[in-house]
């Protein structure tokens, strides 16, 4: 399994979002020497498939960020399809309940040691808690993230994925053996987007995350590698 990051840089996961297989292909190259893994998601993968991963692999640890969510014996197949790419990271949704996860896990188990980390995803960073009421969730995010968290840790799950609000509660709450994946990380000055539940890279790090994944700051600056080095430059430790 990936260990956790020795050195600030190895913290950071930029997100190749795009459906160009050549251009994901291009970042990869460039930002694999200054970051500790990438991360391939839904846009790459339904555009240009399963190749597409196996291209990029052989730069970076990938972290598949697929978001896995279905019945239990449909996720273990998906997980068993997966296994042959070697993703260091895989996500499902905790969502999906206790069976899925640990039905995941069971099957990901085929892999021994060179399984990938199992991650579940618990509330999406672009959800905030009016958005979150909406989908029949009270009591805000944070309490559905620890509800998340227990039920998703419990069933098999190695980590979480959380937004930077939530790692100080996940490790009041489970101390620091779940390894903590975090989106939703925007440098000072940065444009949110979409992203709802946000903290600078320093806060998230401070506050006990593992790895950071950073989309846009780091793809749409004019130079990524210089964007990229320059996170990694203001970290703690
Ligand atoms: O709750 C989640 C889970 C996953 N993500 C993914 O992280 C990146 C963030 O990209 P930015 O451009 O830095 O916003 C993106 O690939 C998401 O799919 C997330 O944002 N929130």
């Amino acid at each position: 399994m990936l260990p956790r990051p020795a050195r600030a840089a190895d913290r950071i996961i930029p997100a190749i979002d795009t459906s160009d297989p050549a251009r994901a292909m291009a970042l990869a190259h460039t930002l694999a020497p200054g970051c500790g893994a990438v991360k391939l998601g839904l846009e790459l993968f339904t555009a240009a498939g399963p190749e597409a991963v196996r291209q990029v692999a052989p730069l970076a640890p990938v972290f598949l960020d697929l978001k896995l969510h279905d019945i239990p014996n449909t996720v273990a197949g998906a997980v068993r399809s997966l296994l042959p790419l070697r993703p260091a990271m895989l996500t499902l949704h905790a969502a999906g309940g206790a069976a899925m996860v640990a039905a995941a896990r069971e099957a990901a188990e085929a892999a021994g040691a060179a399984r990938p980390i199992l991650l579940a995803v618990t509330v999406l960073t672009s959800l905030d808690a009016a958005a979150l009421s909406e989908t029949g969730v009270a009591g805000g995010p944070v309490q559905q993230v620890l509800r998340l968290a227990r039920l998703a840790l419990a069933a098999g799950a190695d980590g979480l994925v959380c937004s930077p609000r939530e790692v100080g509660p996940i490790r009041d709450a489970f101390g620091e053996a779940p390894l903590l994946v975090v989106p939703g990380v925007r440098p000072a000055g940065s444009a949110a987007g979409d992203q709802a539940r946000t903290a600078t890279p320093a806060e998230a790090v401070a506050a006990g995350a593992d790895w950071l994944v950073i989309g846009r700051p780091i793809t749409g600056a004019a130079d990524p590698v210089a964007a990229l080095a320059g996170i990694a430059a203001g970290l703690p430790g």
